[in-house]
């Protein structure tokens, strides 16, 4: 994707579009937010939800073609993506849904994917550390710390 380096600002929007019918909205916007707060702690930006469409972060549950040029593979495979910052698509991330969706084990945790998707929308790229959260492949539960030392410097290093 085309990626930026980071954004050049501290607080930054985002809105839910299209929802998934695996949870309830309220489930997903406490996940979606809870995944946000995760990087906030650790870089110091805040995230603010609003309705207005020019929000910096679309998040949006979308399946094969959907108006990018990164279209979805159907169950499995690419489970989401995430432009990395700047104008327009910078920053939107999207997640497959025709993945299952949970709040639990079971599934592909939303919470996990959707923190690991923020780090790339904030200019993180993966890890080869295995114990990070930007390590490329989804692994079904973290310990309650998400991020790695090294997630936690990463993004120290970027704001
Ligand atoms: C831990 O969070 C994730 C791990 C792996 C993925 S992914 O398998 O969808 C990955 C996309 C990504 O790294 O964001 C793959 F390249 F498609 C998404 C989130
Ligand atoms: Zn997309
Ligand atoms: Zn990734």
């Amino acid at each position: 994707h085309i990626q930026g380096t980071r954004w050049n600002k501290n607080v930054l929007t985002f809105r839910i579009g299209r929802y998934t019918r695996d949870l309830r909205r309220s489930v997903v916007d406490s996940l979606i937010e809870s995944a946000f707060s995760v990087w906030a702690r650790a870089s110091g930006l805040t995230f603010v939800r609003t309705n207005s469409h020019n929000a910096d972060i679309m998040v949006e549950f979308v399946t094969y073609a959907h108006g990018d040029f990164y279209p979805f593979d159907g169950p499995r495979g690419t489970l989401a993506h995430a432009f990395g910052p700047g104008m327009g698509t910078g920053g939107d991330t999207h997640f497959d849904d025709d993945e299952r969706w949970s709040a639990g084990a079971a599934g592909y945790n939303l919470f996990v994917v959707a923190a690991h998707e923020f780090g790339h929308a904030l200019g993180l790229r993966h890890s080869r550390n295995p114990e990070s959260l930007m390590y490329p492949t989804y692994k079904a539960f973290r310990p309650a710390n998400l991020l790695s030392r090294e997630d936690v410097d990463n993004i120290k290093a970027l704001y």
